[in-house]
């Protein structure tokens, strides 16, 4: 499970939980502008925007989870098993593997208005990477500080939905994500008055009553439902240190504590990194499941005109400030 969401105080972020039972090793990366992304179906993209994000890498290609551009466009691709399906070669359309995708978006659309300009043309196509590698089924959301979209690969093409949220988790198909809202809409951070039962005391024995209801399990459906009220009803000061440590509190209503969710074999999904860029200002933050510790890494700190990219091991060892 994973979920991923869009937040705005005086800048954007964007970003995500990656919940799974396994590695692969990755790696925070940047990618200069004059990187060659080799396409399969398509001319390579060898001059495009500069990127930062979490890719794993194999065959020296970033493979990316989620990233954001120098221009403030953030994507991430979440799980989709069951719905996701990539189809074969179309000759009229620009096809792409889902494993070029992001990179393809973010290398060459600056806004949520381009991509989606972009996406009425592409052919999400049916090639793994490798046979090591085979494909994932994902669906993606799209994100600047204006708006977000959800792309979900389907049987008959690519639905592009308007996110009117910022949020996304997993199954089922983002209409049925955005109804299932509906059953929640007299929830509140507020005490509620008792339209219960009139005239006969129902006491307020706790607080936040108004929140009865919130979902706090751990399918894909009740943490959209969660992770969308914690965003709505957010409330921080609009510095960057506080909208950095507020946005990883949203990620932390839905986080995944390990040994919870059992996938068997002896394994668990758990949170394996929480991320959350800056994307007006290209700046990563993650924390990993071992190491509360925020760390951040500046795109524009590395050389983006350069040819080669450059990968940082994510930091997993605790860090703990003690104070005597
Ligand atoms: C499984 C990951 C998404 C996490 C998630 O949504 N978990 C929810 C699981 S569930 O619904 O609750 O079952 C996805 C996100 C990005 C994916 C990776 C990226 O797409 C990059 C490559 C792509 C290759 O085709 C496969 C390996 C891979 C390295 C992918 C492995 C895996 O599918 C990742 C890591």
């Amino acid at each position: 499970m994973c979920t991923a969401v869009s937040f705005k105080t005086n800048s954007h972020y964007f970003g995500r939980n990656l919940d799974l039972e396994l590695s692969y090793g990755e790696k925070a990366v940047i990618v200069p502008r004059n990187f060659v992304f080799n396409l399969r179906k398509l001319p390579a993209l060898s001059e495009h925007y500069a990127m930062i994000g979490v890719a794993a890498v194999f065959a020296d290609t970033p493979l990316y989870y989620d990233a954001v551009n120098e221009y403030g466009l953030g994507m991430a691709g979440l799980n989709f098993e069951g719905n996701a399906v990539f189809r074969e070669f179309e000759p009229e359309m620009d096809n792409v593997t889902p494993f070029e995708f992001i990179p393809y978006i973010l290398g060459q659309c600056k806004t949520v208005a381009e991509a989606r300009e972009m996406l009425a043309n592409i052919n999400l196509v049916n090639e793994a990477f490798s046979p090591e590698l085979p494909l994932s089924p994902l669906h993606w959301i799209i994100s600047d500080k204006k708006e977000s979209i959800v792309v979900e690969p389907m049987a008959d093409g690519l639905k592009v939905y308007d996110d009117p949220v910022g949020v996304l988790t997993n199954n089922p198909t983002f209409d049925k994500q955005l109804f299932t809202l509906n059953n929640y809409r007299t929830l509140s951070p507020k005490t509620p008055e008792n339209t219960f039962y009139p005239g006969v005391e129902l006491d307020t024995y706790s607080r936040g009553m108004g929140t009865l209801g919130l979902p706090g399990d751990l399918t894909s459906s009740s943490r959209f439902v969660k992770a969308v009220f914690t965003k709505a009803h957010s409330v921080c000061q609009p510095d960057e240190n506080s909208s950095v440590g507020q946005y990883f509190h949203i990620l932390g209503s839905v986080e995944q504590q390990k040994g919870c969710c059992d996938v068997g074999n002896g394994k668990y999904e758990y949170t394996i990194y929480s991320d959350c860029y800056n994307t007006d200002k290209g700046i990563f933050y993650y924390k990993t499941y071992e190491n509360s510790q925020i760390t951040a890494l500046d795109m524009h700190k590395v050389d983006l005109d350069g040819h080669t990219f450059t990968s940082y091991d994510l930091l997993e060892t605790q860090q703990i400030n003690y104070a005597n």
